[in-house]
């Protein structure tokens, strides 16, 4: 197992390199993102709970895996294909004493997603918490080579995915029951090369706040995480070896942010302790850009 937080790696200078396709992998990434910070330690917040994580297998939804299993949350972990980064996920997240099932399945497949929550009702018998995260982005440079497989691609994944899920979820959720959504900064401030993408995470803001209006009544919260730039299998696996370098050098902190780092707002987002929130983007990127 490769990355314990230390705080001295944090902000390690990282020589660009990439990954030949998507969805990436996080078994092949030298250095190691961090997913499991050390000072962070657990206290029942989410003891009892089951949660489904989309995207769970690697990056930012390892480390948000990972802080759940030490908050006490049985787990299922989806993906797209990345079977070996599963594995290790699902081996770190037992390590903490929680149970946990891996399933690869496609986001953009409605009757895949219905499929995924019947498979956590059929080995735990209930869902408490949904975490959409699985996404997809590619980089382009000149808008006019945007082509229509791309956007569909990503829409079906980030957008489609996200509502699929949310509606296989909600027969199953209940009072006090939470649905986290990744967005991102690129919502917020825009992208001139992931134009499409960031309009898959300007929906996904509004379909957090609009979902939150729907769902207050039944006393179910939908909030969001808005990231920055963070290490994870996406960035060498779409960016060339410079921005991969050069990752999150531009923010006022000054470096890339790490999976652990977001880890304890996703578990703030489907706790308790967060029960007078809905309809909120936490942002955690470094610093400075735009947050309304
Ligand atoms: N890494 C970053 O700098 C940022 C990431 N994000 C968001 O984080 C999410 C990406 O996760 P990361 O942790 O960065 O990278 P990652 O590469 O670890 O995660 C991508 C995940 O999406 C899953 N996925 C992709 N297509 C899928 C499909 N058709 N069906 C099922 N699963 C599928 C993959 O299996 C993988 O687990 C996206 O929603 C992205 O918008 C947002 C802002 C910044
Ligand atoms: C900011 C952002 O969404 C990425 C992927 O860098």
């Amino acid at each position: 197992m490769s990355s314990k937080n230390k705080y001295g790696r944090i902000d390690e200078e990282i020589k660009g390199y990439t990954q030949e396709e998507q969805p990436g992998t996080e078994h092949t990434m030298d250095p190691a993102p961090i997913y499991d910070a050390d000072y962070y330690k657990g206290s029942g917040k989410l003891k009892g709970k089951v949660a489904i994580i989309t995207g769970g297998d690697s990056g930012i939804g390892r480390a948000v895996a990972v802080a759940y299993a030490k908050e006490g949350a049985d787990l299922v972990i989806g993906y797209l294909d990345e079977d070996k980064d599963a594995e290790e996920t699902k081996e770190v997240v037992q390590s903490y004493g929680v149970r946990c099932e891996i399933k690869s399945f496609d986001v953009t497949k409605k009757s895949e997603c219905k499929e995924l929550v019947e498979f956590t009702i059929d080995n735990f018998g209930k869902l408490n918490i949904l975490v959409n995260h699985a996404g997809v982005q590619y980089p382009t440079e000149d808008f006019l080579e945007i082509t229509e497989e791309q956007l569909k691609s990503t829409f079906e994944t980030n957008v489609y995915g996200f509502i699929f899920m949310a509606q296989a979820a909600l027969p199953h959720l209940e009072k006090g029951d939470a649905i986290v959504n990744t967005t991102s900064v690129t919502a917020y401030r825009g992208s001139p090369e992931l134009i499409e993408y960031s309009a898959t995470n300007g929906a996904i803001t509004s379909l957090t706040r609009s979902l939150s209006a729907n769902l207050a009544d039944k006393g179910i919260r939908v909030n969001g995480v808005a990231p920055g730039p963070i290490y994870t299998p996406l960035i060498p696996a779409t960016f060339d070896a410079e921005k991969v370098e050069k990752h999150g050098h531009e923010t006022p902190m000054g470096r890339r942010g790490q999976p652990s780092e977001l880890a304890p707002c996703y578990v703030l987002l489907a706790s308790e302790d967060s029960s007078y929130m809905t309809g909120q983007v936490l942002h955690v990127n470094g610093g400075g850009f735009t947050t309304t």
